[in-house]
């Protein structure tokens, strides 16, 4: 997205590794990121460059929120910028959402931006829809009707608790799903993990405090389908290796990018059983990735369990 002409400062560690990632993630031969980019974005590695901005994106792996929160406050972000979390991801511990850490550390006005948004597909200006939420309905609209473009449809939520979760949650079925296509498992296999999936996220959703209809939305469900289906996805490719014989830390290390899933696992994980919820392929998940269960194990362990009704929110 280009903010419709709006003067862009990109901030980034490194603007060789910008570039990296620019020409490796998405497939083009450009010799600079810039290249990429409309005129109206300018690279920086000097985050002084972005503190008067009057609308922030944080979008950074979860891991590293805490710590780019606390970048901000220090050099001095304006406190009349608004603060958009792209993250997906929660703090383990802690339990804590993005917007969450981000609030520890500014006085600022935070929302999130979450929805089914693979980048690759929104750099090529294909379509994407997503949404964005902030408590203050006025400053939805307007960041609402500030990223939108004829390729990118906004929509707006106060639901600032089921947009994170949702966003995070799917990590894990990503996995899932990932871990599906490597054993072969087949359509239908996926096809529950998928729905199952949601009807874990559900409950974990609403037992802290996130509304059921935004599972069943761009942020949910929408994420979920995209994330466990997309070529594009690191989750689902981290599911598919460590089914083929990788081990976590190589499947992840052959990325070079963040898979929200291995952190996420953990910490939705703890989330489940913080609420006492009923989440059998989130525990699943935890013990492939943190406890050495074998994937093939894990996945009939899901088919043995006694025969029940389709239960979706209920515990
Ligand atoms: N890539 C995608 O298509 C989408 C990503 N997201 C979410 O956005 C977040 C970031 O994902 P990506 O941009 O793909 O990840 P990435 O692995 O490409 O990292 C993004 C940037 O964060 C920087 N970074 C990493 N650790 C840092 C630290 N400690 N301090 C400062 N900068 C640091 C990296 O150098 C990189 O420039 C994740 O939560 C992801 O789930 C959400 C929707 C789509
Ligand atoms: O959240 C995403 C798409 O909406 C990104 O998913 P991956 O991290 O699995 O690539």
């Amino acid at each position: 997205a280009s903010f419709s002409g709006d003067e862009v400062v990109l901030w980034t560690r490194s603007v060789e590794q910008a570039r990296t990632l620019a020409e490796t993630r998405m497939g083009m031969h450009a010799a600079c990121p810039d290249h990429l980019l409309p005129d109206n974005v300018r690279v920086t590695a000097d985050l002084r460059e972005t503190l008067d901005a009057d609308l922030v994106l944080v979008v950074v792996p979860s891991v590293a929120m805490r710590s780019v929160a606390a970048m901000l406050r220090d050099a001095g972000l304006s406190e009349k910028s608004v603060v958009l979390s792209c993250t997906k991801g929660i703090e383990k511990d802690s339990l804590l959402r993005m917007s969450e850490i981000l609030r520890e550390y500014l006085p600022n006005t935070v929302g999130v931006l979450s929805g089914p948004n693979h980048a690759e597909d929104i750099c090529l200006g294909l379509p994407s829809a997503t949404l964005v939420g902030f408590e203050e309905e006025e400053i939805s609209a307007a960041v609402q009707r500030r990223l939108a473009s004829p390729s990118f449809r906004i929509y707006s939520s106060s639901d600032l608790v089921g947009m994170e979760l949702g966003g995070s949650i799917k990590n894990v079925f990503a996995i899932g799903a990932g871990i599906c296509d490597g054993l072969g498992l087949g359509d239908n296999a996926k096809a529950a993990m998928v729905t199952r999936g949601l009807a874990e996220m559900t409950r974990i959703g609403l037992a802290y405090g996130g509304k059921a209809e935004t599972f069943m939305g761009l942020s949910g469900m929408g994420d979920l389908i995209v994330t466990c289906y997309s070529k594009h996805s690191r989750n689902l490719q981290v599911g598919r290796l460590v089914a083929e014989g990788k081990s976590v830390e190589e499947a992840v290390a052959s990325l070079g990018m963040v898979a929200e899933g291995v952190p996420n696992t953990l910490s939705i994980y703890q989330m489940s059983r913080k609420a006492n919820a009923r989440t059998p392929i989130v525990d699943v998940i935890y013990g492939i990735l943190y406890e050495g269960k074998y994937p093939l194990c894990g996945l009939q362990e899901l088919m043995d369990r006694a025969l029940c009704a389709e239960r979706i929110a209920d515990n």
